[in-house]
């Protein structure tokens, strides 16, 4: 079973700092030239760091008490020489780990959108778009930030210190062991510290997920809010979300802003212990000044990697936050899974049954229960009822959307969890009442899922969709931009581009899913006209279908919750005086004792009962 995901789903497992930089290098292992190249200039970084302050000492101690003027000017030199080749390596490592983090991101981020394609219906059924637009955007380009800034330091501050306190035990263990001292203590606060502020920016992210989710819902339904009148109440809505994004962004600062004191005040500790017992250490003779001087200079380099490391926590905990939210997406495994062996369809002659069949969305509330029904290839099928009887939800399982419970249903023979997926899809053809159309031109529509199909096989199925027309009158004809940015459509001509979509793949089953209701009248004959020649010699499951439509499929099922309780022909049906001819006369009082002849009556009225 797939994990429960979202909002009231399982609580996602903790994923670590440490997992989460797992993860990103395991994620650039092919790149180890770069890895390599930065390794090498942050050991350069870090040893050209030590050398500084020996100049100092050797300074200090030697060539100020024996006045040696002379050898001042190779200590500059030496400084200069220094100075540029840290420029270098820092260069060197800045860019090195910067391109290797940047494509670690670019990979995750295509592979949590390869994810997102792989799962399946039932996976959005429970999410909610906006959150997971916000993981993918949000949440990813928090780990791009952390690996444009905090990563890089983190490594750099981290060899920095382990190889300075080698040199400081080398030079005078005692003393360095009163520096240590101090950082247990940093240490426990940063744990304590870092679990909470972690706890609080996942609280940020999440809550800048809802306010995503607020946004996507209202701007996407903007007609919807005004004709309700609604844009107050949504904007008060909008406020409480993105106070609570205020709120929990506040609570995240305040911890964050006593954890970085407590830290400044353990670097002091350790600086003024340092110099008492350094003091002390020089006034017995034990310590030269030169070296007291280049012990302070050590444990600025110590202490300073330890501050930016608490400073840089902050990135670091958010991207481990985010890294949560993107685990958690990985994880979830789709529940409508291929077989290895599954097979390959070189053709689709359509051949559907549905044997025994039990479908549920959620438990405990069956939509179909041991459903029986047989599509025999080129012919239609027409499935009628009352809204919510699970006519979709046939198409739905068909399409293998979801698997049923129970039963089984085969294609041509085959049962479908053994069938290769693509190779059903792309032979299918679904057209239903919401038409989908993507940002981009008119051709790009038409040929989307069928990028083998030369021009002329477009504009063929453009005319057959009677399509053609329009297309050409529009300003760039076939280039003309559709979509939110580009020439508005009317739901005819929005239906006319979808058949023409389906009649490009000539698919060897057609589901058309009420794909007539609620025309204009100006498209209303040449959508008929294009239907016909949709269906005609071609395995179709036509769904609460207009009348004239339904009345020439070869069989009609009239559907009652999950249940079909009566099958036969438009005229059979008729004869039968049963729940068809009921619904019949509801529909269509005035025809109650001939048939309906006009095209405008068939219009008007659909079959299903609504
Ligand atoms: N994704 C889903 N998750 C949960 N329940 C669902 C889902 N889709 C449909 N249902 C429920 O399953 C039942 C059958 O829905 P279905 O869409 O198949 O009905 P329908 O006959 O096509 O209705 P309509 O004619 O109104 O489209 C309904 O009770 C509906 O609420």
């Amino acid at each position: 079973m797939v994990r429960r995901f979202g909002r009231g789903g399982a609580k996602p497992k903790p994923g670590s700092v440490w997992g989460m930089y797992r993860m990103i290098f395991f994620q650039v292992r092919s790149q180890w030239k770069g890895m390599i190249v930065a390794m090498i200039s942050i050991v350069a970084v870090s040893l050209l760091q030590f050398v500084v302050p020996q100049f100092s000492q050797y300074t200090i101690d030697k060539l100020i008490p024996a006045k040696q003027y002379g050898d001042l000017a190779w200590i500059a030199v030496c400084f200069a020489l220094t100075a540029v080749l840290l420029g270098i390596f820092n260069y060197a490592s800045s860019m090195a780990l910067a391109t290797v983090g940047q494509q670690a991101v670019h990979e995750l981020r295509t592979r949590l959108y390869r994810h997102l394609q792989s799962l399946d219906l039932g996976f959005y059924d429970r999410s909610r778009t906006g959150d997971l637009m916000s993981r993918v955007t949000n949440d990813v380009g928090m780990l791009q930030q952390l690996v444009s800034s905090g990563m890089m330091t983190v490594v750099t501050d981290l060899f920095t210190f382990v190889a300075v306190v080698a040199y400081m035990m080398w030079e005078d263990w005692e003393l360095t062991l009163i520096v240590l001292a101090t950082f247990p203590l940093m240490v426990t606060a940063t744990r304590f510290f870092s679990k909470r502020i972690r706890a609080a920016f996942r609280r940020t992210q999440e809550s800048v997920a809802e306010v995503s989710n607020h946004l996507q819902d209202t701007l996407s339904s903007i007609r919807l809010m005004k004709i309700s009148a609604t844009e107050e109440y949504e904007s008060e809505r909008f406020e409480q979300r993105s106070a609570v994004n205020r709120d929990a962004n506040l609570a995240a600062v305040k911890l964050r802003a006593v954890y970085e004191p407590t830290i400044d005040m353990l670097t002091y500790a350790g600086t003024a212990a340092v110099l008492i017992v350094g003091a002390l250490h020089t006034m017995d003779g034990a310590l030269t000044i030169g070296k007291i001087v280049a012990f302070l200079a050590y444990l600025r380099l110590l202490q300073n990697p330890i501050r930016r490391i608490s400073r840089t926590l902050n990135t670091v905990q958010q991207s481990a936050a985010a890294y949560d939210r993107i685990v958690e997406v990985l994880d979830t495994r789709p529940q409508i899974v291929e077989k290895e062996d599954a097979v390959v369809l070189p053709e689709l002659r359509g051949h559907v049954e549905f044997r025994d069949v039990g479908f549920a969305y959620q438990p405990n509330s069956p939509v179909l229960r041991n459903f029986n029904l047989e599509l025999r290839p080129g012919t239609v099928t027409a499935i009628v009822g009352s809204s919510g009887a699970g006519k979709s939800t046939i198409a739905h399982l068909i399409s293998r959307f979801y698997d049923p419970q129970s039963g089984t249903i085969e294609i041509d023979g085959v049962p479908l969890p053994d069938l290769n997926l693509k190779s059903l899809r792309s032979r299918m053809g679904l057209v239903s009442q919401d038409v989908v159309l993507l940002n981009g031109t008119v051709r790009e529509n038409i040929v989307y899922g069928a990028p083998e199909a030369t021009e002329e096989m477009m504009i063929e199925a453009a005319r057959a969709a009677h399509a053609h027309e329009f297309i050409v009158s529009l300003p760039q004809g076939y280039d003309s931009q559709i979509g939110e940015r580009g020439v508005k459509l009317s739901g005819g001509q929005k239906q006319r581009l979808s058949i023409a979509r389906a009649l490009l793949r000539d698919p060897g089953l057609l589901i058309l899913d009420e794909a007539t209701s609620a025309l204009d009248t100006e498209s209303e004959r040449a959508i008929q006209a294009a239907l016909e020649d949709l269906l005609t010699g071609r395995t179709s499951l036509v769904i609460a279908h207009r009348l004239s439509t339904i009345r020439r499929a070869d069989v009609i099922h009239v559907l009652e919750r999950g249940v079909i309780v009566e099958s036969g022909t438009h005229e059979e049906l008729l004869e039968r005086q049963g729940k068809y001819k009921h619904l019949y006369d509801l529909q269509f009082p005035q025809s109650s004792k001939s048939e309906p002849r006009s095209p405008r009556q068939d219009r008007a009225i659909p079959v299903q009962a609504r």
